[in-house]
């Protein structure tokens, strides 16, 4: 693996772990007290990238404190399985930037549900969230949901239907369900809704990893 953050999974292959740990450590301090909060500004500042027109002088000024900030930032990174980034899981969407925030509402071997909300971020165009937004909700939670029932799952095939649009800034709920197994293979099923009307559903294959499988 080559760039900046190469490195870390082939060392995790090579200790046979699989794809996903399963003995991440679970605490609540990695990044801070006020990691939450961090994670949190950043995805305002993604947000308001997106919907702002800065003036020239305001986009350097900008710039140059971005480019400070990521010098610090630069100085502290480390690997994949302990960077609290994905692994915070006492954080809406277990601080991971890229995810629409998500909390679980219940969760448990049968399937879970979670509410969400995206945001100006995850525009698509007149309002609407971009479905390649969706695509990664739903991943992400059926992902959770194979995990719970199964163990450490790679999504195989992810099959979505935008029956309606899904809108930004609203609360949403997402329910992700077992709906079968064969062997190392679970099939899901999901919905997104707002209240009563579903804007998607899906239904997708997960296999279970292989020990050391990456
Ligand atoms: C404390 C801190 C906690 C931290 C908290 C971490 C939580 C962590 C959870 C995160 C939640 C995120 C969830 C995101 C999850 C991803 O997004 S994973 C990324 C996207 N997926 C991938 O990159 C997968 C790429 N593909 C692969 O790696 C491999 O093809 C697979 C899927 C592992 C399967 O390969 P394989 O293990 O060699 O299995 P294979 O023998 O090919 O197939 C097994 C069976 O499945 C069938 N099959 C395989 N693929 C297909 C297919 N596409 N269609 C139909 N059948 C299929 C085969 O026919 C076979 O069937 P049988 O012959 O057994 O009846």
């Amino acid at each position: 693996m080559t760039g900046e953050f190469g490195g870390a999974l082939p060392a995790a292959v090579e200790e046979g772990v699989g794809g996903f740990r399963t003995t991440i450590e679970n605490t609540t301090e990695r990044g801070g007290v006020n990691y939450g909060e961090f994670i949190e500004e950043v995805r305002t500042f993604m947000d308001r990238a997106r919907a702002a027109c800065p003036t020239t002088e305001l986009n350097d000024d900008i710039l140059s404190r971005l480019r400070a900030i990521n010098d610090l930032l630069k100085g502290v990174t480390i690997d994949e399985w302990y960077a609290p980034s994905g692994t915070r899981t006492d954080l809406p969407a277990r601080g991971n930037i890229m995810l629409p925030p998500y909390t679980f509402l219940d969760q448990g071997a049968d399937g879970v549900v979670a509410t969400l909300r995206f945001r100006r971020f995850h525009l698509g165009g007149n309002s609407a969230v971009h479905g390649g937004y969706v695509g990664l909700a739903v991943d992400e939670v059926m992902g959770l949901a194979a995990g719970l029932a199964r163990g450490i799952t790679r999504t195989a095939y992810l099959t979505i239907n935008y029956r309606s649009v899904t809108p930004l800034d609203t609360d949403l709920e997402l329910k992700a369900w077992v709906d079968r197994t064969e062997g190392r293979k679970t099939f899901l099923r999901a919905t997104l809704s707002d209240g009563d009307r579903v804007c998607a559903d899906a239904e997708a294959l997960f296999i279970l990893l292989n020990p050391g499988q990456r």
